[in-house]
């Protein structure tokens, strides 16, 4: 059956703990699907000297969708834009399919490690122009059949190819958003909160296009929310983050048994 390992922080030191973090994943048939990032060691400290993040530690599988929950202010937005090099740490290292990445060109990192975040923000001009942009940057002119997929692929239909971002609602915009960032052929989505200012049917489409995304294509996915229900729908292992630590990582059937006590506060509260 193929494994995959996501590390608690302390095993990074204490490599004889590491069989004991293994969490299996459902079989895929494909064997094992290897790691897409390997975080190792990553500290942050605020210019007051507040550490927020404190020593991470994970390996994410390819493949799968990764949800990171967490109490407000535990760092779960500065573990993602990591990630992408949104912002770079002083200590600690993200590796990317075995490269630090801070050895690649960013740009095209972020061209395959793509984001969403919480408020869509869209550039001036149509959805067409929006979903252009990126693909052209590189020198690629998209065909108008290759948008109408794009658009379908987040659930939007091609009446919006002219519409400009102050003609659609915040669910539409995120979509689009969504599309955008499909044109650049991620391998990675990174999600912070993506759903969180929609309406229950448009957080339903836009949770649909995430599991599709991961599912047929196999697209790796790491999502923060706050919802605990939604982490459920659609993550395959759950990341507790509680003051800049993983504190417990578990499958989503399993966050009742969480053991560390601001975890279990958080989980109670959040029903
Ligand atoms: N640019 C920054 N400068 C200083 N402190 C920052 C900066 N960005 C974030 N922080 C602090 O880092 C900590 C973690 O922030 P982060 O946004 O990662 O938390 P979060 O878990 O995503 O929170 P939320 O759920 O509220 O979005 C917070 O205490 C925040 O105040």
């Amino acid at each position: 059956m193929p494994s995959a390992s996501i590390l608690h922080p302390d095993s990074f030191q204490d490599e004889a703990r590491e069989h004991l973090l293994v969490v299996d994943m459902p079989p895929d048939g494909e064997g094992d699907r290897g790691t897409k990032f390997r975080v190792r060691d990553l500290k942050k400290v605020s210019d007051a000297g507040t550490p927020i993040l404190n020593g991470i530690n994970l390996d994410v599988p390819k493949g799968v969708i990764l949800g990171i929950i967490g109490p407000s202010g535990s760092g779960k937005s500065t573990v993602l834009r990591a990630l992408n090099r949104l912002w770079e740490p002083p200590s600690g290292t993200v590796f990317l399919d075995g490269r630090d990445i801070c050895d690649l060109d960013v740009l095209a990192l972020r061209r395959k490690v793509g984001m969403l975040f919480q408020i869509p923000v869209l550039f001036e001009g149509t959805v067409a122009d929006n979903i252009r942009y990126g693909p052209q940057l590189r020198g690629k002119k998209l065909s108008d059949g290759e948008i109408y997929k794009l658009l379908s692929l987040a659930d939007l239909d091609s009446s919006f190819l002219s519409k400009t971002s102050g003609e659609m609602s915040v669910g539409q915009a995120q979509r689009v958003a969504l599309a955008r960032t499909l044109a650049n052929e991620p391998e990675v989505l990174l999600l912070d909160e993506p759903t969180s200012a929609l309406d229950p049917i448009s957080t339903q489409n836009i949770e649909d296009v995430i599991v599709k995304l991961n599912k047929k294509q196999g697209m790796t996915i790491v999502m923060v929310s706050h919802s605990i229900k939604q982490i459920q729908r659609i993550a395959d292992v759950v990341c507790l983050l509680v003051n800049g630590e993983i504190v417990e990582v578990l499958e989503p059937d399993k966050l009742s048994e969480a053991k560390h006590p601001m975890a279990l506060r958080f989980l109670q509260l959040s029903g």
